[in-house]
């Protein structure tokens, strides 16, 4: 036997026999999580496509007249409290709901409700959604490409699993008995609640061997990120519940989405939101990706709107449940030249990332959105041209007004 053997064996088989046997023991325990997940499951496998349709099996009562009661996870990030805005504004402040596991700047925290929520804890999600009687899920929480590349095992436990701080022999062991699972947790009471779920894709969740430009919606899809592997996990998830549970799953691929007052969070497009901020305050950025790489983008505000009218839209007018979303595709050096139209003394250097690079080199170059388009009326606001002026317009304008103050 190694000397490594020896050391799993004295250091990892009691923690799996114990393991082993609190998994069993939880299992049969009432009020425990892993049972919890086992009776939402069964319960939904007669529900909501077996009940007659005047059984009173959800909690949740919604009619269509009624304004949804949205719950955002993951919502600090670039993209949630701007979802929040634009929901809040059409359902009334406090029918949307963000949540996050960080503290809110005091303007997030003074602008609405805002509530603590861990998408890794069953129970505490659960409470919300019953106590706040969500109807809507909007699903953001997420570890983004490059960060996830840094960080497999977190962006593995956001993305798709919900344990924290198990060594790897013994998480897939309470992976297996346990179900906790962060994207399936949502899934779970999502279908048990009848709520309608959102959870976004990406670009990333494609790879080198998928048709690159364009790339349609339906075609091979073997991403060779962790990111973008959590991504296809949660589209077939979603599709899955939808076909065997009902769920009312809706997901938009979303291409790199650019914003002047939020940062993104880690992610292989982020050069996109860089480049304005450096542009504006030094007349020069230094760019991870190399001159040529192409890549789809979208401006912030069509991104969201696309998610609230995706999310309104007739059930009939859904063909599919997964939509690949586009506005433009545009390289670094074809940012530049649009910029330098504006800033004629900017300058771009290259120093190249080359994980990013890789992950770039591997996604999609244009987005073929076709279906969005045709089903539920998809289109863009934003070419490469309006997105410059209005991202140096805010930028500049946001810089004057922390110089004046
Ligand atoms: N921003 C973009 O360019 C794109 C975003 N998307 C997707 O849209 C969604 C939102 O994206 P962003 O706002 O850019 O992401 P982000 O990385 O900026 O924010 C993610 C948020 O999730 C939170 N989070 C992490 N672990 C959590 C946990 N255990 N429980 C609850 N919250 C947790 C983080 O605190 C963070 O505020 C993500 O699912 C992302 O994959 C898809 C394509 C493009
Ligand atoms: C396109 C995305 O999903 C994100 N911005 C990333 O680069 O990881």
């Amino acid at each position: 036997m190694s000397t490594d053997d020896a050391h799993f064996q004295v250091t990892e088989m009691p923690v799996i026999r114990a393991l082993t046997k609190a998994a069993k023991q939880a299992l049969l325990t009432p009020g425990c999580r892993c049972r919890t997940a086992v009776t939402a499951v069964r319960t939904i496998s007669v529900s909501p496509r077996q009940v007659t349709s005047d059984a009173s099996f959800h909690s949740v009562s919604f009619s269509e007249t009624d304004h949804p009661k949205v719950l955002i996870t993951g919502g600090l990030g670039q993209l949630g409290v701007g979802l929040a805005k634009i929901l809040r504004k059409r359902f009334g402040n406090n029918n949307v709901i963000l949540s996050d596991i960080r503290k809110p700047p005091s303007h997030v925290f003074h602008s609405g409700p805002f509530i603590y929520s861990d998408i890794l804890d069953y129970k505490n999600l659960r409470e919300i959604v019953v106590n706040n009687r969500i109807t809507w899920l909007v699903h953001y929480s997420a570890v983004l490409s490059a960060v996830g590349e840094a960080n497999v095992q977190l962006a593995r436990e956001v993305n798709i699993t919900a344990l924290q701080g198990l060594s790897n022999s013994s998480l897939y062991l309470v992976v297996f008995f346990c179900f906790f699972f962060g994207l399936h947790n949502i899934l779970d009471f999502a279908a048990e609640h009848g709520l309608r779920l959102f959870v976004p894709s990406t670009i990333g969740a494609f790879g080198p061997t998928s048709p690159r430009d364009p790339t349609p919606d339906l075609c091979v899809q073997r991403p060779r990120t962790i990111y973008g592997v959590s991504k296809v996990h949660a589209e077939l998830m979603g599709e899955y519940y939808h076909h065997r549970y009902g769920l009312d799953f809706r997901c938009l691929r979303y291409p790199g989405i650019i914003s002047a007052d939020s940062q993104p969070g880690g992610g292989t497009t982020d050069y996109a939101v860089a480049i304005f901020h450096d542009a504006s305050k030094n007349g020069k950025f230094e760019c991870n990706l190399k001159p040529g790489t192409r890549l789809p983008m979208m401006y912030i505000d069509d991104c969201l709107r696309a998610t609230l009218e995706v999310m309104e839209a007739p059930t009939e007018q859904l063909s599919m449940r997964t939509y690949n979303i586009n506005a433009m595709s545009f390289s670094p050096e074809e940012l530049a030249a649009e910029v330098k139209k504006q800033i004629p003394d900017f300058q771009i250097t290259y120093n190249i990332d080359h994980i990013r690079q890789a992950i770039a080199d591997s996604w999609p170059m244009n987005f073929d959105d076709g279906n969005a388009r045709n089903d539920w009326g998809w289109k863009h606001d934003y070419d490469l041209p309006e997105l410059v002026t209005t991202m140096l317009n805010f930028i500049g304008s946001d810089s004057r007004l922390a110089h004046a103050n």
